[in-house]
């Protein structure tokens, strides 16, 4: 009982009301990190390791949009098109995304990575999900680093080219770190070094999640 209280005194709002019939873990709030920082920083790389050690389902909004691109949805060309040119999706298409799997899913631990990435995206989360995040992940990467790995990830994306991360850079500092700053200043915000080995990275992020006591 004790350990449910820490739950919920992270959250700020029910997402989801109770249904009759439900286990108790179903009716557990939902904990969320959202996890930023510009491309090539580190955030999917991080996440994987953080929901193995920590246990939470990792939500890749890039990777939700790519497999929603790949689908034969009305969307799929809309997609392509603004990843090709390292624009944002539209926030409802991203959000319902997001929504689908937050609620498909048994966990109640989430990271929600590359999300959001405009101050729309943020008050569109917020809005529909009726919550914010309890804490705010960031990677911190000097730009030379963070294009020098995306060139190099070679996992066929559209986006991953000298042009594409030019334009994603732009966007990144305009619009993406606006979202950054508005946790940093509610206290929200957890910066990390997003320089060094997967390994010296990791060491970083983990004393954050060893300190969290969540009941799931
Ligand atoms: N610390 C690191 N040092 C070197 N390469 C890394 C490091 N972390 C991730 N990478 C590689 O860099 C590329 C981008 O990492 P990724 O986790 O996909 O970043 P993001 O999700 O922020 O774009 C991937 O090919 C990944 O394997
Ligand atoms: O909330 C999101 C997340 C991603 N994207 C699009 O998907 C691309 C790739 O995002 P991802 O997070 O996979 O890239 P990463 O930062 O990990 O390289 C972005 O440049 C955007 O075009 C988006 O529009 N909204
Ligand atoms: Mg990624």
């Amino acid at each position: 009982a004790d350990e449910l209280k820490i739950c919920q005194a992270f959250c700020t709002e029910i997402v989801k009301p109770p249904v009759e019939g439900e286990s108790n873990s179903r009716r557990n709030i939902p904990f969320v990190a959202f996890v930023l920082g510009g491309p090539g920083s580190g955030k999917g790389t991080q996440c994987l390791k953080i929901s193995e050690t920590f246990g939470f389902d990792h939500i890749g909004a890039g990777d939700l949009l790519r497999k929603e691109m790949h689908s034969d949805s009305e969307n799929g060309a809309m997609i392509q098109k603004l990843m090709k040119e390292g624009s944002i999706a539209p926030s409802e298409v991203t959000v319902k995304l997001i929504k689908k799997a937050i609620e498909s899913a048994e966990n109640c631990k989430f990271l929600i990575d590359g999300f959001p990435r405009s101050e729309e995206n943020r008050v569109a989360y917020e809005r529909i999900i009726g919550a914010e995040p309890n804490f705010v992940l960031f990677f911190d990467c000097p730009e030379e680093v963070m294009v020098k790995r995306v060139l190099n990830r070679n996992e066929g994306r559209v986006d991953d080219n000298e042009h594409t991360v030019k334009e994603r850079l732009k966007v990144y500092k305009a619009i993406t770190l606006p979202v950054a700053n508005h946790y940093a200043k509610k206290g929200k915000l957890y910066k990390v070094d997003g320089t060094g080995t997967q390994e010296e990275i990791f060491e970083r992020v983990s004393p954050i999640f060893a300190s969290l006591r969540l009941s799931t």
